[in-house]
């Protein structure tokens, strides 16, 4: 890989970890340093008489003084762990109790200690870098498996796609249908499909390719005469997950049908093919008007789709031919089943090919002859099973693995061992590099910080600079990280007292909040000299388009902060407007490099290009995502390394791993924190220690910074009552020491101010608009049944026992009651 691993340089320093600091009485109000003093040098009195074999003084008043600070901590922490039960137990003073206890001072404390680093060890599954296993293949081109050869040039110019990927040369010619005759395995007919294949390999043009090479292929035909084409309606929907899914695979289907007719005239070959979108976020009304004029290619997201087949008169789907449901399992994971049934439903009443389109004409016979459904998963889980045997009539399977032949049936039905059914669901790239790093709580954040400062420290000035993806557990985690990376350090004013963001001292005027409009930074001296010489109204003037453009600075999509200078640091999840969500994720892909802080939301089939590294800073609430977020990285056959941060309670995760099949190799704190250490020195704590101040610094800054960080840390503890059952003995909230995952969000002692639901929208679909666990991005509207018909329903879906899965990946204080509400009336039930 290019410079900037973010292990590659973490050689093992040469000795032990460096000494360790002997903790001192700071932080916390000056009256507690006092009292810890004062019962120091009582111990010290008592100690002094049989002097003999006692320590020096000054260590065993220092030892004496941190023991002091320790309990005064410990109490303040357990305080806060009652309130935390008391309030999960669903006692309603709790929350009270726990505001007003907030009020009391905080104590800072360091995050070293000597007993650091005590980490259980597990067997984990260690495997040597392999040959990249999703890049092209060398031995046979597009033209060789059937693909039109003025497509396959323009691709090669537009997309630089010369040579397809083992999925792209064993599923192209199945799905450009039996009249094609490329190879021996084609069957006789059109059939459903189940493509499996890695993350990276290149899926989205395997279901792409046919479907156009099939459309321009027909443009020739006398009996589809070029007018009615259009309003043939739509022969192709693709159902995506997310909306930048969505939006990632338009923009490849109009490079692809930006093909010229010819080199000299420029015109479009295929202009009669419309591509379109239908996601949640954007307009109905002109999503209906595009429908009206005719769409032949939509991608759309289950709930807006659903929505247009029900309210949309104009929504033809009778000549449907093809149904591409892409990212199958996260389709399921996200609560959209419900709609994916009754869109099924509605497909499978509306759909009549036969009768009235290839009717006396054998026009169309390069298309499928009845709707053919094409099911695209990276994982292959026991949901994405049962999807294709409630979907899909007498699939074949297509796997990317070469040694797997294409078999009929779903897969994973002839497979007897749970073993030989793990290791057919998870597969990550050969050539991915996966390593996890065991931190403490309090030690988290310092160590995410030196593993960024890490790979941006380019030795090699003409290494290119590497491209991350930090994944988080949380929307409002996704901010307070974005936020601290990119403010923290370029504080002005003096850090207020220990006491004084909840008591006096805290001075309102002092805050220069609102005041960076008054002298925009921007603003060079020349401009202000310039401007004392102009007249009153031009000054305004001038301070006018002075001030929009400082309001533009500061919502512009990248920030760079003081701590990772000049990094470009982006954020994406699922509560942010649509708009910035868009241009964001344009705007990363288009970076050389930086660091995007994300959720979920960019784990599943967003092709992030250049991304180098992938940090899983909070674990997934589910393994299968595991695999989809280390995935944005090692694509196409490229490198890529993955870390994963677990604390020590969670180490039981890695036989998990290791039970799928997913290698991973350990880097220790210790090796990456001592990157932090200055040159001949091997004193990482220092630096580690100011790096955490100066986070904590920005917290009590201002209320707000204050506030995003105990509504992270907020998020971090719920989300983490959401994994499932089965990791239940691995993440469990009784097993957080909250004193320590407050460190890891800056904070110097755990919040006790519960926060308060924020009030939703009242949507179509109920109290919240969309229910529990669902994206609220893309579920835009849910449908309103009586009792009877939704029991007649589900008397009628048989096959499908889909479970429903609170995900968490857009997961934001505000969600809590409705996700954690029926866990609290259980346990107040069992009492
Ligand atoms: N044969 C090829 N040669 C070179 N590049 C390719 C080839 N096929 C696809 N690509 C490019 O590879 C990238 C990844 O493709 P794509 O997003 O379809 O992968 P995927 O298998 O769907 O991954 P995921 O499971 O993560 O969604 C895209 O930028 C695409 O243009």
């Amino acid at each position: 890989m290019d410079g900037g691993g973010l292990v590659l340089n973490f050689a093992a320093p040469s000795g032990d970890a460096a000494p360790m600091r002997m903790a001192k009485p700071k932080g916390g109000r000056w009256k507690d340093r006092a009292k810890a003093v004062k019962s120091v040098k009582r111990k010290i009195a008592v100690a002094s008489r049989p002097a003999s074999s006692a320590p020096s003084a000054s260590s065993s008043s220092s030892a004496a003084a941190s023991e002091a600070i320790v309990t005064a901590r410990e109490q303040a922490q357990a305080r806060a762990h009652n309130a935390f039960e008391d309030f999960m137990a669903g006692d309603p003073s709790a929350s009270k109790e726990a505001k007003l206890m907030h009020g009391k001072s905080q104590v800072q404390s360091s995050i070293f200690s000597p007993e650091d680093n005590k980490i259980e060890k597990v067997k984990t599954l260690q495997r040597p870098i392999g040959k990249p296993s999703n890049a092209p293949l060398n031995t046979s081109t597009f033209t060789g498996i059937g693909l039109d050869a003025d497509l396959v040039k323009h691709m090669e110019g537009k997309l630089r796609v010369t040579m397809p990927t083992v999925i792209q040369q064993k599923a192209i010619p199945v799905l450009l249908g039996p009249t094609r005759k490329v190879g021996d395995d084609i069957p006789k007919t059109d059939t459903d499909v189940i493509i499996q294949a890695e993350t990276g390999s290149g899926k989205t043009l395997t279901y792409l390719l046919p479907i156009v090479n099939r459309l321009i292929e027909s443009e020739s035909s006398p009996a589809l005469d070029l007018e009615s084409k259009r309003s043939i309606g739509t022969l192709a929907i693709i159902m995506t997950p997310t909306r930048e899914l969505a939006k990632q695979i338009l923009q490849v289907l109009e490079t692809l049908l930006s093909m010229p007719a010819s080199s000299t005239t420029g015109k479009k070959r295929s202009h009669w093919i419309v591509p379109g979108i239908v996601i949640g976020g954007d307009k109905k009304k002109s999503e209906k008007a595009r429908l009206r004029k005719g769409v032949n290619i939509l991608v759309g997201t289950p709930g807006r789709l659903l929505d247009h087949l029900q309210n949309t008169k104009a929504f033809e789907v009778q000549s449907l031919r093809w149904l591409v449901l892409d990212e199958a399992d996260r389709l399921l994971e996200l609560g959209f089943e419900e709609s994916m049934t009754a869109i099924l439903k509605i497909l499978d009443a509306r759909v009549k090919i036969a009768a009235s389109v290839t009717s006396g004409n054998d026009t169309t016979k390069v298309w499928p002859q009845k709707r053919q459904t094409v099911l695209c998963s990276a994982t292959l889980s026991d949901e994405v099973q049962r999807l294709a045997g409630s979907s899909l009539v007498d699939p074949i399977y297509i796997s990317a693995k070469k040694e797997v032949a294409i078999t009929k049936g779903i897969p994973g039905e002839e497979l007897v061992t749970k073993e030989e059914k793990q290791a057919q669901q998870f597969s990550t790239p050969e050539q991915l590099k996966q390593l996890y790093v065991v931190a403490q709580a309090k030690l988290r954040l310092v160590t995410l910080t030196a593993m960024l400062k890490n790979a941006f420290a380019l030795k090699d000035k003409k290494a290119k600079a590497p491209k991350l993806v930090v994944f988080l557990s949380s929307c409002d985690s996704v901010d307070f990280h974005h936020g601290l990376f990119a403010n923290a350090g370029k504080e002005t004013k003096k850090e207020p007292s220990q006491d004084g963001f909840f008591g006096q001292n805290y001075n309102e005027d002092e805050d220069d909040e609102g005041k960076a409009d008054e002298i925009p930074d921007f603003v060079s001296a020349a401009n202000r000299i310039d401007a004392k010489s102009i007249t009153d109204e031009m000054y305004k003037a001038k301070r006018e388009t002075e001030r929009a453009n400082a309001r533009k600075a500061r919502a512009q999509l990248s920030l760079m902060g003081a701590i990772l200078p000049d990094v470009p640091l982006f954020r994406l999840h699922g509560n942010l407007a649509q708009g910035l969500r868009t241009d964001t994720y344009f705007e990363f892909c288009k970076a050389p490099s930086g660091v995007l802080f994300a959720t979920d939301v960019a784990a599943r089939g967003l092709d992030l290009p250049d991304v180098s590294h992938i940090i899983q800073y909070d674990p997934p609430s589910d393994l299968k995502d595991y695999v989809h977020r280390v995935g944005r990285t090692a694509r196409l056959g490229r490198d890529g390394e993955a870390v994963l941060f677990l604390l020590p309670s969670e180490i039981k995760y890695l036989e998990l791993l290791t039970a799928q099949g997913l290698p991973t190799q350990e880097v220790t704190v210790t090796n990456i924190l001592m990157k932090l250490a200055p040159p001949k020195s091997t004193d990482y704590q220092q630096p580690a220690t100011d790096i955490q101040n100066s986070f904590e610094r920005y917290n009590l800054h201002t209320p707000e910074n204050m506030a995003i960080a105990r509504g992270a840390f907020w998020a971090f503890v719920k989300s983490y009552a959401t994994h499932p059952s089965a990791e239940k003995h691995i993440f469990h909230i009784k097993n957080l020491h909250l004193g320590h995952i407050a460190k890891s969000f800056a904070l110097r002692e755990a919040p006790s101010d519960i926060p308060q639901p924020k009030k939703k929208k009242v949507g179509a679909g109920g109290k919240n608009g969309h229910r529990p666990g669902v994206d609220p991005d893309d579920e835009t509207r849910v449908v309103r049944k009586s009792q009877k018909e939704r029991e007649k329903e589900e008397r009628a879906k048989p096959k499908i026992v889909l479970k429903r899965k609170n995900d968490m990946s857009e997961f934001a204080v505000g969600d809590y009651k409705s996700l954690v509400g029926p866990m609290l009336k259980r346990k107040k039930k069992t009492k």
